[in-house]
């Protein structure tokens, strides 16, 4: 079965449409800068096979729904596309950030799995809209193909009420459910079973700390493979220090920010979420830019990194008391599978803990995961790359399988 696995954010559409019988990429894209006057498609045709077909088109999209049937085209297009018509794609997995307390697993979409999503608006205002968005359109597109929704917030409701709680009047859990949710759980998910599988032990019987670092960051402990904690909060904001988000902080400065700079809510929301982390300290968002301009001396860069990886180190310690025995720590996203630096520093001086990193396995080239601790070491540090999109459309896979079974049974 061929599965299309869609990630509608706010601003771009990403697409990728796997071929489940090996798991193989036949395309993967993306429509960037929606609603600009210039976007951008960008579509790969068979990646990292011979034969590769790029597209890159500056045109303009005005929104979700002309973004979609650009990638539709693309996929179906006659000469370069990877399927004949629509109906060869046999079920599509959405990525959905917030599931609030609604969803536990992966869910086969309809109505009312729309206005749960709907209904959790509030909770993630910048995500799940965008989510609906690429939903109803692709309902429209493609009437009658099985959609599943798969939530980052998912493998997060196992966590405890000791942890995602708040210390705040219980009324407001009650009446707003406000608490801890946590994300990136599909990625978490995944570089834990590739972890198990790679430990050659159950999932269930593993103890790990997975360390998910990309434009968005998060830690999850995760206990007998189950997550009992983890940095993200109510929303994608609380926890380590990100490119443009700044993490924990002290909840009273957006009054301080409110009484003595004059900001107002939207400004303090514009300010947490895409003007501080990484970028609010010194101007850059992405790793690369900061280790160039430590290079060139910037001190400002360097206080970020140290800013950034101390606030990881910060957290695995806390998690490791969380959870008492741990078996691996996994490295993965963007700066996690890229950036030694961060790694090595992340876990600076955690010796006596049973964590060592061997300086040469940390320095080589990532296409696959990698044990990177050193023989000494008693808790294993692995490099896992994440496959949010493969993990999607396995999800998807398993929720239209056991649908059909269902029916089956039935009859
Ligand atoms: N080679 C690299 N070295 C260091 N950092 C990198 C490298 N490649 C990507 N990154 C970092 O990864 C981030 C993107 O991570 P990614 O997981 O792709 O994020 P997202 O899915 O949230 O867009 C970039 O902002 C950059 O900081
Ligand atoms: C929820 C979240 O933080 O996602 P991302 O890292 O993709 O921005
Ligand atoms: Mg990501």
């Amino acid at each position: 079965m061929k599965v299309l696995v869609i990630n509608s954010g706010s601003s771009s559409i990403k697409f990728q449409l796997l071929d489940m019988a090996d798991e193989t990429v036949l395309a993967s894209g993306l429509v960037e800068r929606i609603g600009e006057p210039v976007s951008l498609v960008k579509c790969a045709m068979h990646p990292g096979r011979d034969g590769e077909v790029l597209l890159k088109r500056e045109m303009q999209i005005e929104d979700h729904q002309s973004g979609m049937h650009q990638a539709v085209e693309l996929l179906t297009d006659e000469q370069r596309g990877v399927v004949r018509s629509r109906i060869d794609i046999g079920a599509i997995g959405h990525r959905v950030v917030h599931g609030g307390e609604d969803f536990h697993q992966p869910t086969m979409i309809d109505a009312a799995v729309v206005a749960a999503i709907e209904k959790n608006i509030p909770l993630a205002p910048l995500h799940n809209p965008a989510n609906l968005d690429g939903i109803h359109v692709a309902l429209g597109l493609f009437p009658g193909i099985a959609q599943v929704a798969v939530f980052d917030t998912a493998f997060h409701q196992t966590i405890p009420p000791r942890a995602h709680i708040y210390a705040l009047p219980y009324e407001l859990y009650e009446r707003y459910r406000i608490r801890r949710y946590g994300f990136h759980g599909t990625s978490h998910k995944y570089v834990a079973g590739e972890c198990a599988r790679l430990l050659d032990k159950p999932l269930s019987a593993c103890n790990l700390i997975t360390i998910h670092l990309g434009n968005g960051c998060s830690m999850t402990a995760i206990e007998n493979g189950r997550s009992i904690d983890t940095t993200l909060g109510m929303t994608p904001l609380e926890g380590l220090v990100m490119g443009t988000r700044s993490g924990d902080i002290d909840p009273a400065l957006l009054v301080f920010l409110h009484r003595n700079a004059g900001l107002g809510i939207e400004e303090i929301d514009r300010l947490l979420n895409t003007e501080s982390g990484l970028k609010g300290i010194c101007g850059h968002n992405d790793m690369r830019d900061i280790h160039a301009a430590i290079a060139d001396g910037d001190r400002r860069a360097a206080l970020a990194l140290d800013i950034q990886t101390y606030r990881n180190r910060k957290y695995i310690g806390a998690f490791m008391a969380v959870l008492g025995r741990v078996d691996s720590l996994v490295f993965t996203a963007g700066i996690g599978e890229n950036d030694a630096v961060v790694r090595s520093r992340s876990v600076e001086g955690l010796e006596c803990f049973g964590i060592q990193i061997d300086p040469q396995r940390n320095q080589q080239r990532i296409d696959g995961p990698l044990r990177i601790s050193s023989q000494l070491s008693s808790i294993a540090v692995w490099v896992i790359p994440t496959n949010e999109e493969l993990a999607i459309a396995r999800e998807t896979i398993g929720v239209v399988e056991a649908g059909n079974n269902k029916e089956m049974k039935r009859r």
